[in-house]
Formats: structure tokens, sequence, C-alpha cells
């Protein structure tokens, strides 16, 4: 191997041919953003046939998502590109996430028949994207289901905070045209980053000067997102009736679903998955009942606090203490 300053080169055998690889890192070319400086990658063999390179391409694209295979990447965005944050997370069952009754069917059919139909929208004109918008109380699922639906798509997940100071108009769109590819891009906490047009002065002054996203400029961009490859958009709120209209009107949200407290069929569900004994059915329609009976709103993140904090324990002794659901 020689080394230089900026540079390092080295020779190596691949499918009976030899190979230079000379990396090279340059000296004036940074990303701004970052302080990452750019490196050069330059293979050199004899000879004509170009399939070579394609092969190593292609064995290092396998081999890259191998290593993620099983795994959910997040990204976010950072300056002008996605950068990935954290390590891949294991995928989450979709299951896992237990949802009124019907609603994680619809919403999974509905994003596997988009992703699957690219020709319908190219034949009549329409931009190949689908708005999703997830709206409830707290602690009820509306983040988990996202990762554990771009788990079961196989996509990753783009995270957009549109509160963040610095992010533009500019940046949002171009953020938006550069978004990974199969990937959900996920506005979280939409209310928190505008005001409805219709809400009064004072409301309004209290978010001014919050962001430099204007809320034309985000129309703008929702409706420019637009690419040859599926692009799905989630956005979640706790308050839909502070959206305003012309964000959450159909070609820019396609599917609104209200993902809210328990019902009995998910405290059940929860319950079964939990404690699978063979008892389970049993007492967890016991359990669903009591919880019921106290005609108080509970969440699945109460539940599962509550499940955690008896893990160990009979399931019996789970159905006689059920009102410490609103005690922990
Ligand atoms: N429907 C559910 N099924 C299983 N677990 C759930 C469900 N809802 C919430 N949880 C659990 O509760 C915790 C919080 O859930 P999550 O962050 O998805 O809620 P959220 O609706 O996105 O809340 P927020 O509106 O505050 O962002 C997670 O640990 C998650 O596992």
């Amino acid at each position: 191997m020689k080394f230089q300053s900026n540079c390092c080169s080295i020779q190596l055998g691949y499918q009976s041919t030899w190979i230079r690889v000379e990396r090279t890192r340059e000296q004036h070319t940074l990303d701004l953003h970052m302080g990452v400086p750019w490196e050069t990658v330059t293979l050199t063999a004899f000879g004509r046939d170009k399939s070579l390179y394609f092969n190593i391409l292609e064995e290092a694209r396998q081999m890259a998502l191998k290593q993620h295979e099983g795994k959910t990447l997040m990204y976010v965005g950072l300056g002008s590109e996605w950068r990935q944050f954290g390590q891949p997370r294991r995928k989450r069952p979709i299951q896992s996430v237990v949802l009124d009754e019907g609603i994680s069917d619809r919403i999974l059919t509905d994003c596997q028949e988009f992703i699957s139909n690219p020709s319908w929208y190219t034949e009549r004109g329409i931009p190949y994207r689908r708005g999703y918008l997830l709206y409830g109380p707290p602690g009820c699922g509306k983040s988990s289901y996202i990762t554990a639906l771009a788990g079961e798509l196989g996509f990753s997940i783009s995270v957009l905070n549109l509160s963040e100071r610095g992010l533009s108009d500019d940046r949002l769109n171009h953020l938006l045209s550069v978004a990974p590819q199969q990937t959900i891009i996920l506005l979280e906490d939409i209310d928190a980053a505008f005001v409805s047009r219709e809400d009064t002065p004072q409301q309004k002054s209290a978010y001014e000067g919050l962001n430099r996203v204007t809320f034309s400029g985000l129309l703008n961009c929702l409706d420019g997102v637009a690419s040859t490859e599926a692009r799905i958009v989630f956005m979640t709120t706790n308050y839909l009736e502070r959206l305003d209209p012309a964000l959450i009107r159909p070609g820019r949200v396609d599917l609104k679903e209200y993902i809210g407290y328990c019902s009995a069929y998910q405290i059940e569900l929860m319950f079964r998955r939990f404690y699978p004994g063979s008892d389970s059915a049993l007492q967890a329609k016991l359990f669903a009942e009591n919880i019921k009976s106290f005609d108080k709103k509970v969440s699945p993140a109460q539940i599962q606090g509550f499940f955690m904090f008896y893990k160990h324990e009979d399931p019996e002794v789970v159905l006689k203490n059920c009102e410490m659901i609103w005690k922990l």
C-alpha cells in the first residue's frame, strides 16, 4: 500500500483480475454543513471488460443491504442532506402496535396498493405521492405505528422537524427532493409548526418568529414532492382542529386516521400479547371489562407501562390491580 498525505492506493485481486484502488481525499472541497471532506475512490484495471466494475458495485450494494436486513434506518435532515440517525433499529413487528379494529389493515393496504401501482398514477398524470395524517392523543401509537409500518414495507424513515430554526422554505424543498429512496417522510407534531389561518391574532403572534418555514412554503413543498418512485409523507398531530384545512385537503393528505385511547378490543389484544398463557383469552376479556368499568380514558402507553410494572407477576395479580393503571 502506498500512502501520501491525502491519498492512498492498494492493489487487489478480484475475479482473477488485478485492480488498483486509489482513494483520494479532496483538499479544497468540503461538505460545508458537516465539515466532512469529500473522497474519491478510483478503480483501475487492465482489459476491456467493464462488467467487472458493475459486479463490484452490485456486490457492495448487496453487502450493504445485508447489513441492514431486518432493520429500519432513520434519517434526519442536516444542512442540505439527509444523515443516518443512530444505529439501524431492529424492525418492530406491525402486530406489536395494537390499533383499534381495522385501522392498521386500512393504512397498510393503502400503502401497499400505492407502492405497487406507479403506472396508475402516471397514466392519469397524477403525482406519484401519497399523504397520510395520524391524529389523536399522546401515547396511543402514532410514531410507533409509522416505525413498524416502515419496517413492514421495507422503507426507511426520514424525519423532518418543521419547527427547527434555520429550516427555510428552500432547504425544505431541497431536502424533500433529495430524500432517500424507499423512505417515509415523517413530519411530526405538524400543529406545532404553524397556526391555522383562522386562529386569533393573539394565537398567531405566539408562534411568530419560531421558525422560518412558511405555511405557503410547506404547501408548495408538499405539492412538489413528486418522484419517479413512491413518495410517502406521514404527518402526525395531537390536535387535528389546529391544522389549517389547506394542509390536510385531499392530494396533500389522502388518508386520515384517528389513533385514539384504547377500545376494549385493543385492551384485550394487548393483554393477550403480554400474557400468552392458556387462560389468556378469558383473562384478557375480564381485564378489558374491568378497565372499561372505570369509565376513564386509557392510552396504550399507560397499558404498556402497567404491564411492564407487573411483568413478572401472574396474570391474576394483574387482573386484581387494574385501577393501578391510573396511579403508576
Ligand atoms: N397502540 C399501541 N400498541 C402498542 N404499544 C403502544 C401503542 N401505543 C403506544 N404504545 C407504546 O407507548 C409508547 C409511546 O407510543 P408512541 O410514541 O408511538 O405514541 P404517540 O401516539 O406517537 O405519542 P405522541 O403523540 O406523544 O408522539 C411506545 O413505547 C409504544 O410502544
